[in-house]
């Protein structure tokens, strides 16, 4: 099987129970915004270090949903982390956060160059009391029109 550039096995699917359970999420740009909804979604005690942000994570902060750090990233940022992830520009920044999170044992996607990091965002979808979540070996675009179609077909069975 082809697990993707750098990738020797395929990843462990797992549902996390994030309920009441901190995650950091260090850099506050599109990346951090588009996965913002499934973190508040699950409930996450969500913390964005960042010192410029999409207006999608400010709006977050001013409705109190998120706690926001508005500055770079510093050692001991991650501590008492559940689970983080590493979504600035800068990929030396990226890599200081992965340091600390793999010190720590805890789970860290990296947004720029992700066989480097512990966990990946699948395409998600939701229907009734089902969940689908879709991995494709780092090809985006075809783990969301999966997950459509999954979702789509979910919706089918509910109507027939
Ligand atoms: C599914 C989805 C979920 C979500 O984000 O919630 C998701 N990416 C989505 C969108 C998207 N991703 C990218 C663009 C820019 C446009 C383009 O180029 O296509 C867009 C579109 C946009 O931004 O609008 C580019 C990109 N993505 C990754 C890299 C780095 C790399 O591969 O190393 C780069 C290159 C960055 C660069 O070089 O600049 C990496 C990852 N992206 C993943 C998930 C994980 C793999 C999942 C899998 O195996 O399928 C993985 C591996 C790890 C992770 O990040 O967790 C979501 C669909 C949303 C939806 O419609 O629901
Ligand atoms: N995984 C994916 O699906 C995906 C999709 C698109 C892009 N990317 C990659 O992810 C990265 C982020 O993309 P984006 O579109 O969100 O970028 P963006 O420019 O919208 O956001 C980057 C954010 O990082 C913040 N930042 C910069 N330096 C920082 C520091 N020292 N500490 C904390 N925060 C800092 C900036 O203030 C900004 O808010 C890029 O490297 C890009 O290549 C990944």
């Amino acid at each position: 099987m082809n697990h993707g550039p750098g990738l020797t096995h395929p990843p462990y699917p797992a549902g996390l129970v994030l309920a009441g359970r901190r995650v950091v999420v260090v850099g506050g740009g599109h990346v951090a915004a588009r996965r913002l909804p499934a973190f508040l979604e699950a409930g996450a005690a969500l913390t964005v270090v960042s010192p410029e942000v999409d207006p999608v994570v400010r709006e977050a902060a001013d409705r109190g949903d998120i706690t926001l750090v508005e500055r770079a990233y510093e050692p001991g940022d991650l501590a008492g982390a559940w689970y983080a992830m590493a979504s600035t520009d800068r990929p030396a920044v990226n890599a200081a956060v992965l340091e600390e999170a793999n010190a720590a044992r805890v789970f860290c996607v990296r947004a720029d160059d992700a066989p480097l990091g512990t966990a990946w965002t699948p395409a998600v979808g939701h229907v009734d009391e089902t969940t689908v979540a879709v991995l494709s070996n780092r090809d985006p675009a075809r783990s969301a029109r999966t997950r459509d179609r999954l979702v789509a077909a979910l919706r089918g069975d509910r109507r027939g």
